[in-house]
């Protein structure tokens, strides 16, 4: 979507700006929007905390967290455009009377309030009754939410009813950060502008699907977060099942918000429901112990800072996930993700049809499957595996399997990859919804997700243990072996 300046001006209103999310994101974001051109020059940046803080001390702060979480050297002149525009406010977001000093500083008139909830979802319902009182959720006012929406289906509806108390769906925001990463907007290019790929993209031609996201970092200071929500609720809920719904759903007829959230829609319906009848089938959760990751000594899960004793939280989850419609039906997606595993690797597969009569089968008994391996990162690419002949002289003829790579790196050479918030920070400024989640989505993909966590909840069998630096649990091989496959490494 091209952007430029002339975006209309927006009050963003930065509800959480202390915190981890904002400091390491959200922050470093506008700055590369400013360093861009794309932040609107009468565009304002309103953080808000509870602290006690003046204006200049609050852009101390944002210099400071700039300096540390930017990857590259900070420009001054880009830092001089954009500290201009910051203003803080201290407020305790659940005292509805402080909101008004929000109104004090933003102009409606001017500038369309948009206001990104970087705090605990408990309190969006609290922000948008203050913001309403104080006048900023009328007209094209919009708010940005934070996942995850609730801790399960019941939970996720009491906020969503909070905030649509005050805002309509058209206003409302949901992030889920993996829809605006380069990679994964890519699935969109390549399977909607690519006839080699549409043509082939069934159970006709598709053999089976994997989703790996393998993150190297642990549970990084958020102990108390995450031992709540466990790897399913923080990772599956949410960024693996958008991924999964871009990979399957339909062609939607336009590429806007809701012909997308349509379609995405049908396949969180046609999930097959995993439930104490097939749970140990279909699923593995793990929890990682002790071990090494990229050479360096890792806790256990168990050891990190904060730990609970004898906690049962799964860091690692794998699924097979089977979609019962006409395009997917047969075909098995694998869904892997975990905490403290051997590399950063996020990536889907699809893993074709073997060729159904095979001519060389005097010196290949089995050829092996084409593969379209997508890169999601790090070194974002999109590569096809193919079988070619080796060049030479003989009567047999030898193949060799091997890829067509495109790097994202190698081949757009000048174009930096934008980190996914920057996307999501101009999307929501300019006003369009196609990459954030709506509400049926998020309590779909609930409803389904709640199934799997009753199911283990009955079961209450402890998380199987894996090696910090290892793929998981030995029982995530066994769950793709017992299909005859294996996880691709
Ligand atoms: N951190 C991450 O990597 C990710 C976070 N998220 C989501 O983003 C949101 C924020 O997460 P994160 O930044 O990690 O959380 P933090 O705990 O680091 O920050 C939360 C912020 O909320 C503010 N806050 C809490 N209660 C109040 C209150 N009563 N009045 C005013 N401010 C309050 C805190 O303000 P104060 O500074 O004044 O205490 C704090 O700055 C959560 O919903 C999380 O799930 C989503 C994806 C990744
Ligand atoms: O939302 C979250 O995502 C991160 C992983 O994001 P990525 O962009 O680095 O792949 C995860 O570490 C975190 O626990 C989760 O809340």
């Amino acid at each position: 979507m091209a952007a430029t300046a002339q975006n209309s001006a927006c009050d963003l209103i930065l509800f959480g700006t202390k915190g981890d999310l904002a400091r390491r994101k959200l922050l470093p974001a506008m700055y590369q929007l400013e360093k861009a051109n794309l932040f609107c020059v009468d565009s304002r940046i309103i953080g808000v905390a509870r602290d006690e803080l003046s204006t200049e001390e609050y852009t101390e702060l944002v210099l400071t967290n700039l300096n540390k979480f930017l990857k590259e050297p900070l420009d001054n002149e880009v830092w001089q455009r954009l500290q201009k525009k910051l203003t803080y406010v201290q407020l305790d977001l659940t005292n509805e009377q402080d909101y008004q000093k929000l109104a004090d500083v933003t102009n409606c008139n001017k500038r369309v309030p948009v206001s990104y909830f970087a705090t605990p979802p408990s309190l969006f319902g609290a922000i948008c009754k203050g913001l309403a009182s104080a006048g900023l959720a009328t007209g094209p006012a919009r708010v940005v939410l934070e996942k995850p929406i609730g801790h399960d289906l019941a939970s996720s509806k009491i906020i969503n009813d909070q905030v649509a108390e005050f805002y309509d769906e058209s206003q409302i925001y949901r992030i889920d950060h993996y829809l605006g990463k380069e990679t994964v907007l890519n699935l969109l290019a390549l399977r909607f502008a690519n006839a080699i790929f549409a043509s082939n993209w069934d159970h006709n031609s598709i053999d089976h699907v994997q989703i790996t996201v393998a993150e190297e970092v642990g549970v990084e200071g958020r102990w108390s977060y995450y031992d709540d929500a466990g790897q399913m609720r923080d990772m599956v809920q949410n960024h693996l099942l958008q991924v999964l719904t871009l990979i399957a759903m339909e062609p939607p007829a336009r590429l806007d918000a809701d012909s997308i959230r349509d379609e995405k829609l049908k396949v969180l319906k046609a999930l097959r429901k995993i439930d104490l009848s097939n749970i140990q089938e279909k699923t593995v959760r793990g929890q990682y112990a002790s071990g090494f990751v990229a050479g360096k000594a890792a806790p256990g899960y168990l050891e990190e800072d904060g730990a609970r004793l004898n906690s049962r939280t799964e860091t690692f989850v794998a699924i097979k996930v089977d979609i019962d419609n006409w395009r997917w039906a047969g075909v098995p997606f694998y869904l892997r993700t975990g905490k403290r595993m051997a590399s950063k690797l996020s990536e889907v597969v699809i893993s074709f049809k073997p060729q159904p009569h095979n001519i060389f089968h005097a010196t290949y008994s089995h050829l092996p499957a084409n593969k379209l391996i997508i890169r999601l990162q790090p070194d974002e690419g999109v590569e096809i595996q193919v079988l070619n002949k080796i060049p030479g002289l003989g009567e047999t003829m030898r193949l060799q399997e091997s890829k067509l790579d495109l790097s994202f790196d190698e081949t757009f050479k000048s174009q930096r990859i934008a980190d996914a918030y920057e996307r999501l920070l101009l999307e929501a400024m300019l006003g369009n919804q196609y990459l954030f989640v709506r509400r049926d989505e998020v309590e779909h993909a609930w409803r389904w997700i709640d199934g799997i966590l009753d199911a283990w909840k009955i079961n209450n069998e402890p998380p199987k243990s894996y090696q910090a630096g290892s793929w998981g649990p030995v029982a995530a091989i066994s769950l793709l072996a017992r299909d005859d496959r294996n996880w691709e490494e």
